[in-house]
């Protein structure tokens, strides 16, 4: 039987990452690519929104895929609110209350998910799932830019401290709001953004705890050239902040870049790289390059668990099966080593 997670006050959500991963055993599984799984049902998400776009054409089928996610394994699920922002819902013609609708949306699709999947596996009883946290997504600046600037970390000279705080802080309230267990940072490739991230967390005194992760284009720094040195030491100032670590990187990085990461901070370590294909941000798909298929996925995510990681899942180009093969070798080599 799995574990059973109880809902947090206020008060003592700041623990909740640690203590539910103790009671996992030692490392949670994440879920997989959310808009590559929408894709594979058919939706296209060849837009600014990207993903997003589900949120206001085919709410059901994000419901699907977080159910496939749970059904595979994921000990953790995150929304799809990756690419949902409110100025990029009002460039599509949408007012401010619906957009702020929508980002809470991407919430409750995910937690009743979760509430079904868990109310269905409880009634098998005899089953080795954990009741899941639900992580609210929430994509950089570079997401927003759609131009790959995720990707490069350039965001050109006019950017500074102010405008990514203000991008930022709605959609963060918002979220906050609508109640996730935690929040999923994703894809920041700078400096600038980490430190508007922390301030941010701090100005709004948000009790949710964090995750904050880069992306990495050349497996040492972060894709702005930054080293993850400066990053992270921004980012151990913080209270709010419980894991770090690398998420749509190529696998191959994934090892050196965790014991990169041991030695510079004492925060949970988390990671789901991509499949190893490379965005092209201008013709805005994927170009094959060093990829990993499931059976190499699961055999790696077991040396990054073994290196420290202890949140492990995948991003872009990963699927459900991917995360069906990594849980199994996760929570084998949990048991083993508990
Ligand atoms: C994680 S990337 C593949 C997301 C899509 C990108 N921000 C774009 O809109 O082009
Ligand atoms: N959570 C997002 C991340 C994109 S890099 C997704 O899986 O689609
Ligand atoms: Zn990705």
């Amino acid at each position: 039987m799995g574990v059973v997670f109880e809902p947090k006050t206020e008060e003592n959500k700041a623990g909740l990452l640690e203590e539910f991963l103790e009671k996992a055993g030692g490392c949670a599984v994440i879920d997989g690519g959310f808009a590559t799984q929408l894709e594979i049902h058919g939706a296209s998400i060849n837009d600014p929104l990207w993903s997003a776009l589900c949120l206001i054409n085919n709410p059901h089928l994000i419901s699907k895929v977080h159910l496939e996610y749970l059904e595979a394994g994921a000990d953790v699920i995150v929304t799809s609110s990756y690419q949902a922002t409110l100025p990029g819902f009002i460039s599509r013609g949408l007012s401010l209350e619906q957009g702020e609708k929508l980002l809470a949306k991407s919430v409750e699709l995910a937690t009743d998910a979760r509430d079904l999947f868990w109310e269905t596996v409880e009634k098998i009883g005899d089953h080795s799932y954990n009741r899941a946290l639900v992580a609210a997504s929430i994509g950089s600046y570079g997401a927003y830019l759609a131009d790959g600037s995720e990707y490069s970390g350039y965001y050109g000279d006019d950017v500074d401290l102010n405008k990514l705080k203000n991008f930022h802080r709605r959609r963060l309230q918002v979220l906050v709001e609508a109640g996730p267990d935690l929040l999923a940072f994703e894809t920041i490739p700078n400096k600038l953004e980490t430190q508007a991230i922390v301030e941010l967390l701090e100005e709004e005194d948000v009790q949710i705890p964090s995750w904050i992760c880069f992306s990495s284009v050349d497996g040492v720094n972060a894709p702005s050239g930054e080293s993850f040195a400066d990053c992270l030491q921004v980012l151990n100032t913080s209270q709010r902040v419980a894991a770090v670590g690398i998420n749509c990187a190529p696998p191959q990085f994934v090892h050196s870049l965790v014991q990169k990461f041991n030695e510079l901070t004492r925060k949970v370590i988390v990671v789901y790289p991509n499949s190893g294909e490379i965005w092209d941000g201008v013709a805005k798909r994927w170009m094959p390059s060093k990829c990993f298929n499931d059976d190499k996925f699961k055999v790696l995510a077991t040396r990054w668990r073994d290196s420290g990681a202890k949140l492990i899942g995948g991003c872009c180009r990963t699927t459900p099966s991917t995360i069906r093969g990594l849980s199994k070798a996760l929570k084998q080599s949990c048991l083993a080593s508990n």
